[in-house]
């Protein structure tokens, strides 16, 4: 039974609580829209397509229930609802994707003469579960194409050792992970000597939570902390690193957990491999570089404690941006589930297969 994120039935969502994990695994409901945000705003739940995916089902839950005089009236409830829900956290794309896609859905029904309101509702219920599925098949598409990459750089046809950051895996997603799909899909194929798992400080997605996903998959992994990185990458033969990505902007430049810079920084120093493994529903196209991205930064506490216990001295001044960009120079490859592509490639590879929201 692979770990389950999210789960959802008509008119009924519960996530898994995130800070409670690795000790322990309890879900919580998420009754609307109100619910959605705040999950999604503390991080109880997280991973850029598992925020779109829960912010999304939390607006169906909300009104399935509901009956609505007019489309014009459902209509507004929608824009409203999913643009007040991209504002839970600004880094990752995929909300503000998933929000402009369901409006432009909705905007078009309200013009359709021959669609009821009774329809429109059914049509956004629809749309916003298929997300769960059609997540689960890019990742597994991902993961196929992540790992033949990663394969083609080896000369003999032995396992490799990889290492990844964060959390990438069901955890993030709606099921088998982005980046760690790649991991999952080198498991499967028997190419998978070992996986290295940075901590990820502060919010330790790392020790917590892909430890947790490798652990209960039983796969050949070890955690280290984000400062053995380098030591890791001279001494230990890593044929590459991959991780997610929260934002891909034009050019390839990618917003990613912080920490995932440096760590890109070390790869070329070592002429180690390093991919982004992101679905379409990570890669903006609208913006055209990494200095367009707004990085979230995130409370002290989260850096100054652990739980309740406190590590750092009362009184200093903290820095805690959630996420960092890593340049396009520094990244060899950008796997998504239709192809691995250079970023100097990425805008003309897929602005034909992206679902234009007008
Ligand atoms: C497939 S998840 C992508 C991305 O999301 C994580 O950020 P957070 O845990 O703050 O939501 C991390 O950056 C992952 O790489």
């Amino acid at each position: 039974m692979s770990l389950q994120s999210i789960k959802y039935s008509p008119g009924k969502l519960e996530i898994l609580d995130q800070l409670l994990l690795p000790v322990i695994s309890k879900y919580i409901p998420v009754k609307g829209v109100e619910d959605g945000w705040k999950v999604i705003n503390k991080m109880q739940v997280r991973g850029a397509p598992a925020i779109a995916i829960v912010g999304c089902l939390s607006l169906a839950v909300e009104i399935f229930p509901e009956e609505f005089e007019t489309k014009k009236v459902l209509r507004q409830e929608i824009e409203g609802k999913l643009n007040y829900l991209v504002s839970a956290r600004p880094t990752a794309v995929n909300m503000k994707i998933a929000a402009d896609e369901l409006i432009n859905l909705a905007n078009e029904l309200t013009k359709d003469e021959s669609c009821t309101v009774q329809t429109m509702k059914q049509k956004y219920l629809d749309a916003a579960e298929g997300m769960l599925q059609s997540d689960i098949a890019d990742n597994k598409a991902i993961g196929a194409n992540g790992a033949n990459a990663i394969l083609s750089n080896t000369q003999k046809d032995s396992p490799v050792r990889v290492l990844t950051h964060c959390n990438t895996g069901s955890l993030a997603t709606a099921g088998y992970g982005t980046a760690l799909g790649v991991v999952r899909k080198l498991h499967e194929l028997k190419k998978l000597e070992h996986v290295y798992c940075t901590e990820t400080r502060p919010y330790n997605q790392g020790a917590r939570l892909t430890a947790f996903e490798l652990v209960h998959d039983k796969l050949p992994a070890t955690l280290v902390l984000d400062s053995m990185v380098a030591a890791l990458l001279r001494s230990k033969n890593v044929a590459g690193v991959v991780v997610g990505a929260d934002r891909v902007a034009a050019n390839g430049d990618t917003a990613n957990k912080i920490g995932t810079y440096q760590i890109a920084v070390v790869a070329k120093h070592h002429g180690v491999p390093f991919y982004v493994a992101a679905p379409l529903t990570s890669i903006d196209l609208k913006i055209p570089s990494g200095d367009h991205i707004i990085i979230e930064e995130r409370p002290d506490r989260e850096l100054t404690h652990v739980g309740e216990h406190r590590i750092a001295a009362p009184g200093i001044t903290c820095w805690n941006p959630a996420f960092d960009v890593t340049p396009a120079a520094l990244i060899t490859g950008i796997i998504t589930e239709v192809g691995v592509f250079s970023p100097e490639k990425l805008r003309e590879e897929i602005s034909s297969r992206q679902k234009e929201t007008k």
